[in-house]
């Protein structure tokens, strides 16, 4: 199967005759989802890989391509997902494998933003739903699908409790971020994007800088265009401790532009830390880089998604 956009929806032809698995994180979310997984699985004709320890899923997507699987169902969170994914890269696999998630996580936001209600509701999307070619997120090699962080809500998503991730969801990494927002330190970044053959350059003390592929976090946090070929870019500019949570409030509830955030499209972008190395959180994962190159891969993952998912979500 190649990339091309929509693949196949509702009435096309069976999935029967085709190899298909599920890797399942057993830890992910309340860790209770295994028994239902197996027993959709077999119902389906699903083989059942189940993760033993973190990173696992990366082998057992690669093993999976390696031996011919066509449909591949990450169950777990976007964790477990970007795992998933990570391995049908390593694979050299992404156009041949028909991904979807399964949501088994706490927060599951990315299977939130395709349309995929539940476990049972992502198989059935898996073998019956729509398949569309989304882009693909790379930062320095790796891959990513929701987002890319750098700053407070890195620092914010790393110490969020799944607690608190339970009640509040996306916004949960928001409202941990504005508690912290007195206590930190802003980054001294430079940051050069390419859009349409255009190059932005931006320098200064930033509270973070906000890269969503799936997920846009300015104007009402949310699905982003996943289409495009480009990352939805925030730039949260370092701003007076009064106007922070005024700020917050008004982009995120009201959906206005304010001050001190900057929006823009980019294909490309780099993000240079001037005087020291910056924390990233790629899909929630942490790592420290002094500068991180991201691209995007544009059409290079083709996953089911629910009816729910839009395709050009408009402001
Ligand atoms: N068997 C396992 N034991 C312990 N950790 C595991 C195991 N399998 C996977 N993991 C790790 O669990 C971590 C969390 O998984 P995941 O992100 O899927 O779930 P979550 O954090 O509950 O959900 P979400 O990311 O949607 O909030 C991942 O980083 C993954 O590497």
């Amino acid at each position: 199967m190649g990339s091309s956009t929509t693949v196949r929806t509702d009435g096309g032809a069976s999935t029967d005759a085709l190899e298909k698995r599920v890797v399942v994180n057993p830890e992910s979310g309340s860790g209770d989802h295994l028994d239902s997984v197996y027993r959709l699985a077999n119902e389906r004709g699903y083989t059942v890989c189940e993760t033993d320890r973190a990173g696992h899923a990366v082998d057992l997507a690669h093993e999976a391509a390696a031996e011919g699987v066509d449909v591949l169902g990450a169950c777990g969170g976007d964790g477990t997902l970007k795992e998933v994914i990570e391995g049908l890269v390593a694979a050299e696999a992404l156009d041949d494998v028909r991904l979807g998630v399964l949501p088994a996580g706490t927060a599951n936001i990315v299977a939130t933003d395709l349309g995929i209600e539940e476990i049972e509701h992502g198989f059935a999307m898996l073998d019956e739903g729509a398949v569309r070619a989304l882009d693909l997120g790379v930062a320095d090699g790796e891959p990513f699908v929701k987002s890319c962080v750098a700053g407070l809500t890195a620092d914010a998503s790393a110490a969020t409790t799944s607690d608190v991730k339970e009640r509040f969801g996306p916004l949960a990494f928001v409202i941990t971020g504005v508690q912290q927002a007195a206590t930190f330190d802003p980054l001294d970044v430079a940051i050069e994007a390419v859009a349409d053959g255009e190059t932005w350059s931006w320098s200064g003390e930033a509270l973070c800088v906000l890269v969503g592929n799936s997920r846009r976090f300015t104007n009402r946090i949310g699905q982003a265009n996943v289409e495009d070929g480009l990352f939805d870019v925030t730039v949260i500019e370092e701003m007076p401790q009064s106007d922070r949570v005024t700020e917050a409030i008004a982009q995120q509830l009201l959906g206005r532009d304010t001050e001190h955030v900057d929006r823009l499209f980019a294909r490309r972008l780099q993000i240079v830390g001037c005087d020291r190395s910056i924390d990233f959180s790629l899909d929630g994962e942490i790592s420290t880089h002094d500068e991180l190159d991201l691209q995007v891969r544009p059409g290079a993952l083709s996953m089911a998604v629910g009816p729910e998912y839009d395709p050009d979500p408009t402001d």
